[in-house]
Parts: structure tokens; sequence; C-alpha cells
């Protein structure tokens, strides 16, 4: 977990992007001519108003949606084309995630939850190695008191930290993050934040996160807006 990611290409390189799906009504063009450009170490704040396509843009990103035309390089990887495997497994070495909703398993505790992400990036790790360093990240978010608790018997903030957790312990070189904050109130929200910020900027980890709170998104390098599938620069504080 200490190593930085220390590569010079952009970890993000989206050219001309549309994606589009067909319903039953015709062609639903989710997201027009996007480009996105991420340089490595930089956080940057996607904005919009709902239904703008900001997720949509995530899951490309992620390789969890395929992109109907145009170019997704990710961390030097062209993603459009490539197998479901494939794309398993760009996601597992590339890739940290954290959702609105947690995404917790229910049945296991937070070492179990934050491991099996562990177990599935490094597979060559021994059970006794995976539950050491579960048990190592849950400390660095704070929850070394929380190892044998399941999700439910966790707090909204606490469980979005078990989340940051389980994305950052097989230090992946993007962390892509969909409303954060947006199941927290704003206190547990702004140490959220400061905890996911601290680590991203500790470890060089780039970051792409979608947030409808102004606070958070000042907070990023770099703020872009999405606007009925298109994407502008909104501010640049570079
Ligand atoms: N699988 C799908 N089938 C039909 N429509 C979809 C699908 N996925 C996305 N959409 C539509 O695409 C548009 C963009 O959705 P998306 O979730 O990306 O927006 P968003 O900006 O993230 O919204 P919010 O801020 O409300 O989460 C919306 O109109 C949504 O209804």
């Amino acid at each position: 977990m200490e190593q930085v990611n220390s590569s010079t290409q952009p970890i993000i390189n989206a050219s001309n992007v549309n994606y589009s799906l067909e319903v039953a009504s015709g062609t639903l063009h989710i997201l027009r001519d996007v480009s996105l450009r991420v340089e490595p170490a930089e956080v940057v704040a996607i904005v919009g108003p709902s239904g703008s396509g900001k997720t949509s843009l995530l899951m490309l990103l992620a390789g969890l949606e395929q992109a109907t035309t145009g170019s997704v390089i990710v961390n030097g990887e062209e993603l459009s084309g490539k197998s479901e495997d494939d794309l398993a497994q760009f996601r597992r070495k590339t890739l940290g995630i954290v959702f609105q909703s947690f995404h917790l398993i229910p049945s296991l505790n937070t070492v179990d939850n934050v491991g099996l992400a562990l177990e599935i990036a490094a597979p060559e790790l021994s059970m006794a190695e995976v539950r050491q360093k579960a048990s190592e990240a849950l400390e660095t978010v704070g929850l070394g008191a929380r190892l044998d608790h399941r999700p439910s018997a966790l707090s909204g903030g606490e469980q979005q930290r078990v989340g940051l957790a389980r994305a950052m312990i097989a230090n992946p070189p993007l962390l892509l993050a969909d409303e954060p904050t947006g199941n927290l109130d704003q206190k547990t929200g702004e140490m959220v934040i400061e905890l996911l910020f601290n680590l991203a900027r500790e470890r060089g980890t780039s970051v792409v996160l979608v947030t409808h709170d102004p606070k958070l998104a000042a907070r990023a390098d770099r703020v872009v807006t999405m606007t009925q599938g298109e994407l502008a620069e909104k501010l640049d504080k570079r």
C-alpha cells in the first residue's frame, strides 16, 4: 500500500466518447462527444444535473459499460473492445470504486469485506496476510476497533470508511467514487472526504468523483460539468 504511482502518461485519456442505448422509443444518447484527460495524482470532480450522464461516464471509465464510439484509455489500456475477462482483470489491477450506497457484503465482517477485495487483486497472498493487511487498512480509516463487526452494526460513515479501505487496499492507481457522501450527513460526509483526500494524496492516487456537493467539488484539482451528456470544463484551478 506504500507504493506511489510514478507513471507520466495520463491515467485517463477518453476521446470523443459517445454512449447510446437502444430503447423502445428509439436511441437514447447518454454521452455525446465526451473527452476527458486526467493526470496521475490528479483529483477531478464531475458535477451536473441529475440524469446528465455522470454515472454513465464513471461506468465507462470502470469498464463496466462500453462506449458506443470513441476511445477510453485508462492506465494505458484501451477499454473499447476488450473482453469481459480482460475488463475484469483491468479492474482488479487498476481501480478502486466507492459507491454512494457502500455495497458491502452483509454477511461478512469488516475485515473480510476489505480482505475479499485484496484476495481478488492479489491471489498469491495467504489468508493470514490478507487478514493482516485488511486489519491494517481498517486501522488507517479509524476502524481498528470494528474488525469483527458486520455492516449492519456500523453507522453510515463507518460503512463508507470500510468502502474506502476496500477500494484502496490493493493500492490502485485510480479511485472512482460515485456520490461517496450522498448517503451521509454533512459532518460525517466531511470526515469521509477528508480521509479519501488524505489517502489519495499520500499515495499519489488519481481520483474521479461524481458529486452534487459543492464543498466536495471545490476540493478537487479540477471540476468538469456534465450537461445533457456533454462535458465542459467548469473551473481550472491548476
Ligand atoms: N441502462 C439504462 N437504460 C435506460 N436509460 C438509462 C440507462 N442508464 C442510464 N440511463 C439514462 O441515461 C441518463 C444518464 O444517467 P446517469 O445515471 O449517467 O446520470 P447522472 O448524471 O449520474 O444522474 P444522477 O445525478 O441522478 O445520478 C439518464 O436519463 C438515465 O435515465
